[in-house]
């Protein structure tokens, strides 16, 4: 595990993917909310060798059907029948596992288990193929096809370890129970041979597969991480000012699109040097994450935003809500701020406050104009005295 993954300093918030890193995969299993995330990773990683894999077995099961056919010419044997049947579904499943790998919108809730039953299917397949062949008088016998999807369970489709795991034992205990009722107890005898081949090539996917599954994990980790890095404050965990940003021009463009209101709301703590310089940095940063858990409740809806963006700067995005809901929610947080009463023993009323500065969106005003009128009307808050929230009027 990567050494900066695994930390988790007390004075920045901890991610789901630290805390999935410090608690450790060992049994390569997440927390279910990672977990679901991990397979969605996963099978679009899986992707490309989903649609080889699938494209290979409709090719490898029609060329050993040509095969069989024009050169070998089972048409004499009793199993004939069967045989060009099995190899027929063997195709089928190619096909589906192509399809599923281009079906983007379902794969990744059901095609663990789907691709584990289809590998299983095709492998109880190749097993009673291979008996076929070994109970015939035919000079050329095809042989180890159960043994080849034994290491495919694990390669390819990017099913997990333990369900690739217990795919491989179901083909293999398949094999054995099949083996048993086909064979004569001294093929059977020979047949063992096949078997243990088998078990080693189970030892070799699994370890393989567990290593690779592992490292997959922490890459994902690692990726997640960053992700989240790159899109929030590391402090607060609210969304830092590069994706404010972003959703400020998404919302801007929606807000006009839908003809609905906008509201920006610009939040500043006052006399924060003062809290500062009189308590510590640390104890400025532990109020700013305690200031942030309050906050950040006021984002009620699907499209709202709170974020840090500045030092004691705060934003909050508010869709849908025009200057009359805007004004009433800035008197919540300044009521909720005051209710709350943090000690701030240089400040004089002895807590903390607030001032907050409106705009709500005008015509074809951009974004960067919302946020000037926003910060404008900040500053007249903080000019009238603090603690109190002020909206920017036109003109
Ligand atoms: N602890 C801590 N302090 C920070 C952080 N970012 C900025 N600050 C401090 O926040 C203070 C902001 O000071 P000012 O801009 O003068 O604002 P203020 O003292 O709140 O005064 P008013 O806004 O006018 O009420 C500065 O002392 C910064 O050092 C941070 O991440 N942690």
């Amino acid at each position: 595990m990567p050494s900066d993954l695994r930390r988790s300093p007390d004075d920045l918030r901890e991610t789901p993917y630290q805390r999935q890193a410090v608690l450790g995969f060992r049994l390569l299993l997440f927390k279910p909310a990672l977990e679901v995330e991990f397979r969605r990773y996963l099978t679009q990683q899986a992707r490309l060798t989903q649609r080889l894999g699938g494209v290979a077995l409709v090719l490898v099961a029609g060329g050993y059907l040509f095969f069989e056919h024009i050169l070998l010419g089972i048409e004499e044997q009793p199993w004939s029948l069967e045989l060009t049947l099995l190899r027929a579904l063997q195709m089928l499943v190619g096909g589906v596992v192509l399809l599923v790998s281009f079906d983007q919108r379902r794969q990744s809730a059901f095609s663990n288990w789907l691709l584990g039953f289809l590998l299983i299917l095709v492998g109880v397949i190749a097993s009673q193929i291979d008996l076929f062949y070994e109970t015939s008088e035919l000079p050329l016998k095809l042989r180890y096809g159960a043994g080849l999807l034994i290491v495919c369970c694990f390669f390819y489709l990017g099913v997990t370890f333990w369900w690739a795991l217990l795919c491989a034992m179901v083909i293999l205990a398949g094999d054995v129970v099949l083996a048993k009722r086909a064979l004569s107890p001294d093929q059977y005898s020979a047949h063992l041979i096949a078997v243990s081949y088998y078990l080693l090539l189970m030892a070799i996917g699994s370890i393989s597969r567990y290593a690779h599954e592992y490292s997959q994990r922490e890459q994902f980790l690692m990726r997640k991480q960053l992700g989240w890095m790159a899109e929030h404050d590391g402090l607060t965990g609210l969304s830092n000012r590069r994706s404010f940003d972003a959703a400020l021009r998404r919302a801007v463009a929606q807000a006009r699109r839908e003809h609905l209101p906008l509201t920006l709301m610009l939040l500043d703590l006052d006399e924060f040097k003062a809290y500062n310089d009189t308590l510590g940095h640390p104890e400025g940063d532990r109020l700013l994450q305690d200031f942030s858990d309050l906050f950040e409740r006021f984002a009620r809806r699907p499209l709202d935003l709170a974020a840090r963006v500045g030092g004691e700067e705060f934003a909050l995005l508010l869709y849908d809500c025009d200057a009359a809901a805007g004004r009433q929610l800035a008197e919540d947080i300044l009521q909720r701020v005051r209710d709350r009463a943090f000690p701030h023993p240089a400040s004089r009323r002895g807590t903390l406050t607030c001032s907050i500065g409106m705009a709500v969106l005008r015509g074809s005003e951009t974004p960067e104009r919302l946020y000037k009128h926003a910060d404008d009307a900040l500053y007249m808050a903080k000019q009238q005295g603090r603690d109190r929230g002020v909206l920017h009027h036109a003109g």
